[in-house]
């Protein structure tokens, strides 16, 4: 640390007023802020200090283009966080975002990368296109050292004001609002010799995101019938379309076909993560179609999970993006 600065031994400390915030540890029980920076120590203080394992305290003297790592996490902060989220007061020389509201967290992955390989530099984020809660800590901005160069601060900003669409660093994007429709395929469900699953658990995938579904229809396995019904649909309002079933290779398989049919563009069909690897996502005009497998019904997270977030707040998903989603693509393992 190249700065003018002084150590003082605890025990003379008396008076002094501390430098930063000061963190104490018990295995097991407690972790967190004990002293914060600019407390003034006290005599009844020194025991607790010694056991925290501080022999000495520093007197900081910053110079001319230094900051100190609260100012340096609140500067960061600032220039990363977009509307969607909320920037806690800096701790221990850590400030956290947390989501204004429930909604699709948004990583700029490329620039936080930029920014981590500045020296000294620490942004870490929850995984980037997840359902966040209203309140959930999403981020965190921290540098290194007590003191850092502002200089390496100023870079991190530079990266940020880069244009990139427009979007910050860290935001939760709020989700549009949707009509959902389920076309469900199946000779057996219609017929009435299996009994519908798909719809109850669609209803409660959806109920987690604050969504009704509006209609739910039957079809067989022909491929025209499920072809009308999506075109159905659309005409009704459809923002979002679900075709359940008939996803697979066998000859009665004919959903991909029929959305192919439908759809004015096919993102992906298959998708490279296991449970979900049928899962298909097209769009007609506006309006996202997924086809979904019968792995749906039978996994509590699939592929579908996992770019449902997405499709719901907007984000334009493209073939790339879902060819990444394969490393890792191991859902439950
Ligand atoms: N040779 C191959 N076999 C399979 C492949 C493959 O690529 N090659 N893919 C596997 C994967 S992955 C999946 S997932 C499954 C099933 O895919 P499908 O979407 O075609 O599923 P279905 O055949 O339509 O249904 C499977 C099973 O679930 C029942 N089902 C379907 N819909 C409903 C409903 N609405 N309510 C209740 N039950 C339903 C259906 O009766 C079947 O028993 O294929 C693998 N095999
Ligand atoms: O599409 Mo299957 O969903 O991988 O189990």
């Amino acid at each position: 640390m190249d700065l003018k600065h002084r150590e003082v031994p605890v025990q003379e400390a008396v008076g002094l007023q501390l430098a930063h915030d000061m963190t104490r540890i018990v295995p097991g029980e407690f972790k967190g802020r004990q002293f914060r920076r600019g407390h003034v120590i006290r005599e009844e203080d020194v025991p607790m200090l010694l056991d925290m394992g501080k022999r000495h305290i520093y007197i900081l003297e910053l110079e001319e283009g230094e900051l100190h790592e609260d100012d340096a996490a609140v500067q960061m902060a600032r220039a990363l966080a977009g509307a969607g989220v909320t920037q806690t007061d800096v701790e221990e020389g850590k400030v956290v975002l947390k989501a204004r509201h429930d909604g699709l967290l948004w990583v700029d992955a490329r620039r936080v990368v930029a920014m981590n390989s500045i020296e000294h530099i620490s942004i870490s984020t929850r995984r980037p296109y997840i359902h966040v809660k209203a309140g959930t800590s999403v981020a965190s901005v921290r540098p290194i050292p007590l003191v850092i160069r502002q200089d390496k601060v100023r870079a991190v900003e530079v990266i940020a004001e880069e244009t990139f669409s427009g979007r910050h660093i860290i935001d939760v994007f709020p989700y549009r609002s949707h009509q959902v429709h389920v076309v469900t395929t199946g000779s057996e469900v219609l017929s009435g010799r299996v009994d519908d699953r798909f719809g109850p658990v669609l209803r409660e995938k959806f109920r987690e995101y604050g969504i009704e579904i509006v209609n739910q229809v039957m079809v067989g396995d022909e491929q025209e019938e499920i072809t009308a019904a999506i075109v159905r649909a659309c005409d009704e309002g459809a923002t979002l379309i679900c075709v359940t079933g008939g996803m697979s290779v066998d000859p009665d398989d004919r959903s991909p076909l029929a959305i192919r049919n439908a759809a004015t563009e096919v993102v992906s069909h298959g998708t490279p993560m296991i449970p979900g690897s049928m899962t298909m996502l097209a769009y007609r005009d506006k309006t996202a179609i997924f086809g979904l497998p019968g792995a749906v019904i039978h996994d509590q997270r699939t592929a579908f999970d996992i770019l449902l977030p997405r499709v719901l707040a907007g984000v334009y998903v493209r073939k790339k993006d879902i060819a990444i989603l394969g490393v890792g693509g191991w859902l439950n393992a």
